[in-house]
């Protein structure tokens, strides 16, 4: 009995040393590391603390479907980003503004990338304005930068909200006219969603977005560790996450920082909240794209709202740009879920975008 005792502790041991040294399960704790799956109790509990009630954030700022509002008072956005290697981003971006209800949705993408993205959809409106470096001559830079700003800048004043990224490329010709765009826009007070390529520019130019309160970082698990290098000079810490990520949109002079993860966490450097809204466990690529898409229009609403609030409104205290965050992450979770539960390891982004006005209407009916 004692002998079969032994030899059971002594397999089991075997069976944990194989385990861990195995690769396959040195990647998943490598990945429970990245996503922050702290197994911590008091994480766990930190975290639930921080959760905010996102169905009565999303009824409060989803604008009623009133017959006496026009075109574009929903929301006009306007995405920048798509270039020769990516044409699916911007568009999952684009398509899902419109999905959530918003009435116009443009794409601002390089001059190949547009017929792409507009063959994808007849709904989107595509200016094909943008330019790399290969297709344009040194003693052409300056001409074709003025000339894509003015393009750009004729639409400016009627956007709501710009997307900043989504399939941007990393050129640098091209990232230093979108720098331009961006300090336009914030000259005219229009709200900034970057994202993706948005974030790579921005983590190397920080003055592009300090101290800009309507500007919205939504980082996934690398983009936040960069920006975590850049601004703090430390290392992604997990066990305080809200803590480092109150202290970084603080550091970037208050921007709201949405970080994406199994939780996403939610800080302007004032407060943190937490989504937990459960989601998806498929990770196909462009559901961050589907997410800045989500959070520009909710952020257009929670803008609008607070400026029609009346007085003893407590809403009229709340940062739109939080709001925002929060009703685009709780959205995109309950569509992946949705998605899931029909298409399994089969769902894609695109059957993520068909979820979300279910999604939205289970929560704020259209009527
Ligand atoms: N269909 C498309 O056109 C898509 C284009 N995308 C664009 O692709 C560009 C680069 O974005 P990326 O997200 O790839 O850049 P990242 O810098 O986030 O990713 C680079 C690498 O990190 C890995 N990675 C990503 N998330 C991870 C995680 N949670 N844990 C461990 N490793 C992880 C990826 O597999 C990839 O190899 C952006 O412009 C983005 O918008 C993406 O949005 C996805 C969809
Ligand atoms: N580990 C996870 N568990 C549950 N949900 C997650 C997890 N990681 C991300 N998500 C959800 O997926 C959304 C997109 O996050 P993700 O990290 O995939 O962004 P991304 O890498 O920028 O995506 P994209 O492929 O569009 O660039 C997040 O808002 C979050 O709700
Ligand atoms: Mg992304």
């Amino acid at each position: 009995m004692r002998d079969g005792m032994n030899s059971r502790i002594l397999l089991d041991a075997a069976k944990s040393c194989i385990l861990a040294s195995s690769p396959v399960f040195r990647r998943q704790q490598f990945l429970i590391r990245c996503v922050g799956g702290s197994t911590d109790q008091r994480d766990m509990q930190a975290l639930r603390s921080l959760e905010v009630d996102s169905q009565s954030i999303i009824r409060a700022i989803t604008p009623a479907l009133d017959p006496t509002r026009h075109k574009g008072q929903a929301g006009n956005i306007a995405v920048i980003g798509g270039c020769r290697e990516y044409t699916g981003a911007p568009y999952f971006s684009a398509i899902s503004a419109l999905k959530i209800g918003a009435d116009l949705s443009h794409v601002f993408c390089t001059t190949d990338a547009a017929p792409v993205i507009k063959s994808y959809s007849p709904e989107l409106i595509v200016h094909p304005v943008l330019e790399e470096s290969y297709n344009v001559g040194e003693e052409h830079k300056s001409s074709i930068a003025s000339k894509v700003l003015a393009e750009v800048d004729k639409w400016l004043e009627r956007f709501d909200c710009l997307v900043v990224g989504p399939g941007l490329g990393r050129d640098p010709f091209l990232l230093d006219c979108v720098s331009e765009i961006m300090r336009h826009a914030r000259q005219s007070n229009i709200p900034i969603v970057i994202d993706g390529d948005g974030l790579f520019l921005v983590t190397n130019n920080l003055e592009l977005v300090s101290g800009y309160a309507l500007a919205v970082l939504t980082p996934n698990v690398n983009e936040y560790k960069r920006l975590v290098q850049k601004v703090l000079s430390s290392e992604v810490n997990d066990i305080d996450a809200p803590q480092q990520l109150l202290s970084l949109a603080k550091q970037i002079g208050g921007v709201t920082i949405l970080r994406k993860g199994n939780s996403d966490l939610i800080s302007d450097g004032d407060t943190v909240k937490s989504v937990s809204v459960y989601g998806s466990p498929r990770r196909c690529g462009g559901q961050g794209d589907i997410l800045s898409g989500s959070v520009a229009v909710f952020l257009s609403w929670a803008r609008q709202h607070i400026l029609a609030a009346d007085s003893n409104s407590n809403i009229r205290f709340k940062n739109p740009t939080v709001l925002g965050c929060i009703a685009g992450s709780a959205i995109l979770r309950k569509a992946a879920s949705l998605a899931f539960s029909n298409k399994k390891r089969s769902t894609v982004t695109g059957d993520i975008i068909e979820c979300l006005g279910k999604s939205l209407e289970d929560i704020s009916p259209a009527s």
